[in-house]
């Protein structure tokens, strides 16, 4: 892919002294108050703002510390958590939150039963809304508010999505969220195809423990950038100090820069080589993997906290409370590839007899590693492979399932609904489609709850409506990274020891002679390497797992990068059913349609969004869009067609066109199915 360089990213300060502390774990969803002007979330009782903490409540997964990264010495636990409590306090916060389920007609439609250990919250289940700021539509101004505190005036909206072109109306009907200004500077490119040389450990090592390096384009154009938010984080004490800036800068010879908060560096120089993929690719010019050779300073430890890139991680985007009361990232997580929500096998009586668990003894589980070559990591996700059924309105028990995406992230709601753990981003883009043309093609989405001290963003269960579901995810678009993870990663490259290790799991030898020596990859990096082994880059869209009504699951479709790969897996899913495909291409074209038209759309870059298939017996056949953690406003007027290829700084995400090409496939195949 075309290598120029955004300047996305910011950092944020970390005030000392933010306390991480959460208080005693509150067994309910309740309101979420919030003080106008907040500034430090981390000191509210009932925020949950270290990731460290959520695993602990959580009590199920963790990130995946391998020997090497335990061992990497980069601070000490609590030193770490601190740090990391700390960068999140600097973030935005929440304004305003207040409702209640009822106020939203979102009384259960009788029969609820409450699962066994669940009663505590679903009683005590709370709809939280946010009054959205008085700048309702800072998608439309396409963003600006950099690092601003958000506006404290919210409007009390209570109406629900709009009538017109609503399918499926949301089960509650309120409006909940809120938007926050975001600003981007369009005109921060770094020079393309660059050979970065980056200098120095950053002082936010010693804070958070991660491989924080800074770069040196080798020919720059760094363009001066001021307190730029793509993700609408942003310092939350409004400190232009704490706003990422880097300092216009045309000549590679110049000295290095420090971070984006302004601090200097220490220590070696480790260089970034961006090497080329040799895979076909419809990206403009000679789109390179971003092969990464560190020559790390001795000493220098991987990064164990390796959430910290994208919008909805932890520390990843600068400065939102929300973040930090809701990390939503466990590092290994998607490497998990399918796997329960966590809380669902908390709350829920357990289901013997899963088929899904059946279809994982050795004989029939699908769910394998990529490479057949049984690496241990991938061993254990087969383990945590399990149906973790919850009861819901109308006493129906059904068994949900997560196929992709990071584990412990989502819990069971009520009324047909899911938790999913609170992201700002996605949160802000699901409350704006809730008014978009593309409402019926997303799960309604009903506010901010809080349970035990965490987060969530409340959501249609689109797996609630069906019987023995099918299920397939695809990610959609050419591009699985944010450009401001780019630039990040080459302001303040961080090795990845997690990803480091799916990689080697899937092909040894993927991995560079430095990045072995290393232990480690950046992020886009591992992301582009995935590109290029599916079909994320020859089409636009890679499968990312399917779930078949007979319970077994598949998630080896790494390697997946032909069309007739994909033709195979898409007749496999459908079973041969023709009216199925039919339905599934119908939908896939009115999605296409209101795609098209969709304001939403056509000013978001859209990252890492996926459409959820499910369809069962019944031949009920649906498509969502799910999962906007990275879908991000873009400045005004900027505007994407999501089909003109990748150059870096044109923040195409190659939606369009993946969709375009999964229609096209699902053409292909329907009549082979007749
Ligand atoms: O699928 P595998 O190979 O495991 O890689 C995953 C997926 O790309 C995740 O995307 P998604 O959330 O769409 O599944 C991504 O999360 P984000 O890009 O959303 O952050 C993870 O990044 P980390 O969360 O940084 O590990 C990355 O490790
Ligand atoms: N609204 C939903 N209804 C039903 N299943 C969902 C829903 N959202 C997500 N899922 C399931 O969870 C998986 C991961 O979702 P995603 O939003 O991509 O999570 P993450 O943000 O952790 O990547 C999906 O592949 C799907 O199986």
């Amino acid at each position: 892919m075309g290598q120029t360089r955004s300047a996305l990213s910011h950092s944020a300060d970390i005030p000392s002294g933010a306390e991480c502390k959460t208080g005693e774990a509150a067994l309910q969803l309740r309101i979420c108050g919030f003080r106008n002007g907040e500034k430090c979330r981390s000191h509210q009782s009932n925020r949950n703002p270290m990731k460290n903490k959520v695993l602990s409540c959580l009590g199920r997964r963790k990130r995946d510390s391998s020997p090497t990264e335990a061992a990497s010495g980069c601070g000490n636990e609590a030193g770490d958590q601190a740090a990391r409590c700390e960068h999140r306090a600097g973030k935005l916060p929440r304004d305003a939150v207040v409702s209640a389920v009822e106020e939203h007609g979102a009384s259960p439609p009788g029969g609820f039963e409450s699962p066994s250990g669940l009663e505590n919250n679903v009683e005590a289940v709370q709809h939280v809304v946010n009054r959205e700021a008085a700048a309702g539509s800072s998608d439309e101004a396409g963003g600006g508010a950099g690092c601003e505190e958000p506006h404290s005036q919210r409007e009390d909206d209570a109406s629900g999505p709009p009538t017109t072109a609503m399918e499926d109306q949301p089960r509650g009907g309120s409006e909940p969220g809120r938007v926050v200004s975001e600003a981007l500077s369009p005109d921060t490119l770094l020079p393309a195809d660059a050979e970065g040389t980056f200098s120095g450990l950053s002082p936010d090592q010693a804070s958070d423990g991660g491989q924080t390096l800074t770069d040196v384009p080798a020919a720059g154009n760094v363009t001066k950038r001021g307190c730029s938010n793509v993700s609408g984080r942003a310092n939350a004490t409004g400190d232009p100090s704490k706003c990422c800036t880097v300092e216009s800068r045309t000549d590679s010879d110049q000295p290095p820069r420090g971070p984006p908060d302004g601090h200097g560096f220490q220590g070696l120089i480790p260089k970034l080589i961006i090497t080329r993929d040799p895979s076909p690719t419809r990206s403009e010019g000679t789109p390179p993997l971003l092969g990464v050779r560190s020559e790390l300073s001795s000493g220098s430890c991987l990064d164990p906290n390796p959430d910290d890139e994208s919008p909805c991680s932890d520390s990843g985007c600068g400065g939102s409370p929300a973040l930090m009361r809701s990390p939503r990232k466990l590092s290994n997580s998607s490497s998990i590839g399918l796997s329960s929500a966590s809380s669902f096998e908390e709350s829920e009586d357990d289901f013997t007899g899963s088929d899904i668990e059946s279809s994982l003894s050795p004989g029939r589980s699908m769910c394998s590693p990529d490479d057949g070559m049984g690496n241990k990591s991938w061993q254990k996700l087969k383990t945590m492979v399990h149906r973790s059924p919850f009861v819901v309105s109308f006493k129906k028990r059904y068994p949900w399932v997560q196929l992709a995406g990071h584990a412990g992230n989502f819990q069971a709601g009520e009324f047909g609904r899911l938790l999913k753990r609170y992201c700002e981003c996605e949160q802000q883009c699901l409350q704006k489609l809730m008014k978009d043309t593309l409402r019926p093609y997303v799960p309604g989405y009903y506010g901010i709850v809080q349970r035990e001290e965490q987060d969530y963003n409340l959501m249609d269960d689109l797996l609630a409506d069906f019987d023995s579901p099918s299920i397939m995810d695809c990610k959609m678009g050419s591009r699985t990274y944010l450009e401001e993870e780019l630039s990040k990663a080459r302001e303040r490259p961080r090795l990845r020891k997690d990803m480091y290790d799916k990689m080697v799991a899937v092909d040894p030898g993927a991995p560079t002679e430095q990045e072995r020596a290393q232990q480690g990859v950046l992020k886009p990096r591992y992301m582009q390497w995935r590109e290029t082994l599916s079909s994320t880059d020859t089409l636009g869209f890679r499968i990312e797992g399917i779930k078949k009504a007979d319970g077994t699951c598949n998630t080896n479709f790494k390697k997946t990068k032909l069309r007739e790969q994909v033709m195979q897996a898409l007749e496999d899913f459908v079973a041969g059913n023709t009216q199925i495909l039919k339905l599934y291409l119908q939908r896939l074209e009115e999605l296409r349609s209101a795609l098209e038209q969709s304001h939403l759309f056509r000013t978001h870059e859209v990252v890492g969004s996926s459409l959820l298939f499910v369809h069962d017996a019944s031949g009920k056949a649906k498509v969502w869009m799910i999962d906007f953690g990275k879908t991000v406003p873009l400045p005004a007027p900027q505007t994407l067609d999501h089909r003109t290829p990748w150059k870096e700084g044109n923040r195409e995400d190659g939606y369009l066109w993946g969709l375009d090409n999964l229609i096209e496939i699902f053409s292909t195949v329907l009549p082979q199915t007749l």
